[in-house]
């Protein structure tokens, strides 16, 4: 900053004497033609006084833009267009998790399955529906993929399940539990590939993983829950609240940051979201923490604005460090189906996404929209979320949902 400062003031001086010392010449050269001494003179008087001047006005600024305590470890580089000022709202780092909510008794199979009965008993209904004392032929094909269809396992995979349980088991007699584990194990295959845990890497001080998704899919809830198993690992993680259009997602963001024991970086409403996700990524490298979740805004309405936002985001934290951000998430609400496709599509446009993470499982009828999204654009699944609570999330294991959507126990 004081480089810039002073970079910025030395061509001004150099102008100065330059304009000073450039008039000379020509009073020398009037003087003896003219013959009117009290004209030339004020001219060739002037320059003395103005470089005794120059540097007065111009002094007071620099202790102005010391004042700050600017990080010494931080790069040259700087945001653009910072023209809000910052107010960086942190707290020390915390040494332990603060969250204290009670963890939910029953087990995770029990309640990815309980969350997704929804899903589950609209195809396991119709299969029985279907399939009872039955053979498998052309038109109970016919209306099993229709099924398919219809809880959102796409077209794609719909023929492709119904075309295997044919090659197996056309023209027999198949109960509908055949047909279930038939169609379990065919949907692991196809989701099996996806289902990678997010990787964190500890060499990186911090590992940035940028948050994005349409409002309300659950992008502030999943970093909440993300951020407790960080620091449940013994990791240092510090938010960032870049959705700084909504006053109510900054102090959303800041009870996460309570509840978690993470510190949370934001600034006011209507503040720029790249010069904020900039002090923030310099903060956490000042402090050497592990992990930043930078939430960003999702308002679809205006796509334009938001893909200038989110692009200028990772231009800005560029700057800073070139690899990053090392994870971009994308949130995606399960129980808006086949929307979710039109949502990856249009972030995939705007930020180089990384990986999923599907939420609101629970509840939804639409569950099977993952398999879809799987199939078609073969992203990794890092997570699943099943609920509002710190601990409704886990790393997406695609044994456990197939069986959970087709509503078979675990074994
Ligand atoms: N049932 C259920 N609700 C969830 C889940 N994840 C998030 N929610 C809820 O969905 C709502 C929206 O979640 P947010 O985290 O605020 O979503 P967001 O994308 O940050 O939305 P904005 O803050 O509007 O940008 C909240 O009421 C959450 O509690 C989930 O896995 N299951």
């Amino acid at each position: 900053m004081i480089l810039r400062w002073f970079g910025r003031k030395k061509p001004e001086e150099q102008a100065r004497k330059d304009e000073t010392t450039a008039p000379l010449p020509e009073p020398v050269v009037q003087e003896p033609i003219v013959q009117e001494p009290p004209v030339p003179e004020p001219v060739a008087e002037e320059p003395p006084p103005v470089p005794e001047v120059v540097p007065e006005p111009e002094l007071p600024p620099p202790p102005a833009v010391e004042t700050p305590p600017p990080p010494p470890i931080a790069p040259p580089s700087e945001p653009e267009e910072r023209e809000d000022t910052p107010e960086i709202v942190r707290d020390d780092l915390p040494v332990a998790l603060t969250a204290e909510e009670e963890k939910p008794k029953k087990g995770w199979f029990a309640r990815l399955k309980d969350g997704l009965s929804k899903s589950s008993s609209k195809l396991t209904e119709g299969i029985s529906g279907i399939f009872t004392k039955r053979k498998l032929d052309d038109e109970a094909l016919e209306e099993l993929e229709e099924l398919l269809i219809t809880a959102d396992l796409g077209p794609t995979t719909a023929a492709k399940v119904t075309a295997e349980l044919a090659r197996t088991r056309f023209g027999k007699e198949v109960s509908p539990e055949e047909v279930k584990a038939t169609l379990a194990a065919e949907v692991a295959k196809i989701v099996g590939p996806v289902a990678k845990p997010l990787e964190i890497d500890a060499a990186l001080k911090p590992h940035v993983i940028l948050v994005v998704g349409v409002n309300g899919t659950g992008k502030t809830t999943t970093i909440g829950k993300l951020a407790r198993q960080f620091r449940a690992e013994g990791k240092t993680v510090m938010l960032a609240a870049g959705d700084t259009f909504r006053a109510a997602a900054v102090s959303q963001l800041k009870i996460w940051g309570e509840r978690t024991g993470c510190p949370v970086i934001s600034r006011d409403t209507g503040a720029d979201a790249a010069g904020l996700a900039f002090d923030a990524l310099e903060e956490a490298r000042r402090q050497g923490v592990d992990i930043l979740l930078i939430d960003t805004a999702g308002r679809l309405q205006n796509k334009a604005g938001l893909m200038e936002e989110l692009r200028k985001i990772v231009r800005v934290i560029k700057k800073v460090d070139e690899s990053a951000p090392h994870t971009t998430l994308l949130t995606l609400d399960a129980t808006t189906g086949q929307n979710a496709h039109n949502q990856v599509e249009v972030f995939r446009d705007m930020v180089n996404v990384s990986g999923l993470i599907l939420t609101k499982l629970d509840g939804s009828a639409r569950g099977g929209v993952l398999v879809s999204l799987a199939e078609r654009f073969k992203l990794p699944v890092h997570a699943i979320g099943i609920g509002e609570g710190v601990y409704d999330l886990r790393p997406f294991d695609a044994d456990q949902f197939a069986k959970s959507l087709m509503g078979l126990p675990s074994q």
